[in-house]
């Protein structure tokens, strides 16, 4: 069986997912080459996983890979987005939050339908799209993403506050639409950008988000209201890992002769 040429962009947490999940639930798939911004820990993950460290995108895309994963970030969808499409790989993404910017989306899609290949994104850290999707094309529908989290996650965002450490019960930081939001919070709020885009647009698609005491992990409401559906989809996730596992599905999806 010829197997489909995989490329990663991204070698840290959850593109070790996908490459570890590799041998088990993706048989159909060679990872060719990996793509990362710091070269020895690029090198050191293509050995472990037995391909090519690269150093451009014009290297990984010099590989010719069917499909390649993105779990980078905002700014490699970006940079690499449109050259990817147009090296001949189908694009599977998570730093979705790239496409609050409808511009770039638009023009991602052009680019896409031009060299007839797709772009995938990945359900992350959250999920329901299917029905976000089918509610919104029967009705208009509002939509919005409420988030919780821990104080410690928020670290290094412009959101943090030492006090917010001893907050009691909960405390809402944010509140705005999602486009808003992936802007203070490009490695936070990705899954919030995929459900707009999935439902009422970044641009119409509220969120929130509340630190928690105590708190362990994310935790996601989606909550839609059209003429004759709504949902309301919690997710609650311990770690990231999910998101990494997301893309496992998508590119199982790909070749099976079951699509979901
Ligand atoms: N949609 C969703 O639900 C979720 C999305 N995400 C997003 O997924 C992405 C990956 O997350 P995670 O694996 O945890 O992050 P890590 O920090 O563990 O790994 C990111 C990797 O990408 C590399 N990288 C970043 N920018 C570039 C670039 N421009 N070109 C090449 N390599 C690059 C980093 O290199 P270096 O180490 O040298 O910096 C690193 O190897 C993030 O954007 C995150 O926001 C995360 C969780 C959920
Ligand atoms: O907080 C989460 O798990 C989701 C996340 O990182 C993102 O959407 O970028």
């Amino acid at each position: 069986m010829k197997k489909l040429k995989l490329a990663l962009v991204g070698c840290g947490y959850l593109s070790e997912i996908v490459a570890g999940a590799l041998d088990r639930y993706l048989p159909e798939y060679e990872l060719v080459g990996v793509l990362g911004r710091n070269f020895e820990k690029t090198e050191a993950f293509a050995k472990k996983y037995n391909c090519k460290a690269c150093s451009s995108i014009e290297e990984l895309l010099s590989l010719n890979p069917d499909y390649t994963a993105e779990a980078a970030s905002v700014e490699s969808v970006k940079n690499y987005g449109e050259k990817i499409l147009k090296g001949g790989s189908n694009f599977v993404v998570l730093s979705i939050g790239a496409f609050a910017d409808s511009d770039f989306y638009e023009q991602m899609k052009g680019v896409a339908r031009e060299n007839e290949k797709k772009i995938y994104i990945a359900s992350g850290a959250v999920g329901g799209f299917d029905v976000l999707r089918t509610a919104a094309l029967m009705s208009p529908i509002t939509a919005s993403i409420g988030s919780q989290k821990s104080a410690k996650s928020l670290k290094n965002t412009p959101l943090y506050e030492e006090d917010l450490l001893n907050v009691k019960g909960k405390k809402e930081v944010f509140s705005g639409t999602t486009k808003e939001a992936i802007k203070i919070l490009p490695t936070h709020v990705n899954v919030a950008v995929a459900t707009a885009l999935a439902s009422a647009g970044p641009e119409n698609t509220k969120m929130n988000i509340d630190v928690v005491e105590d708190f362990v992990g994310d935790e996601f409401k989606i909550e839609i209201q059209g003429e004759e559906v709504s949902t309301d989809i919690n997710i609650y996730s311990k770690t990231s890992k999910i998101a990494g596992w997301s893309v496992v599905a998508v590119l199982r999806n790909i070749v099976s002769p079951v699509v979901f």
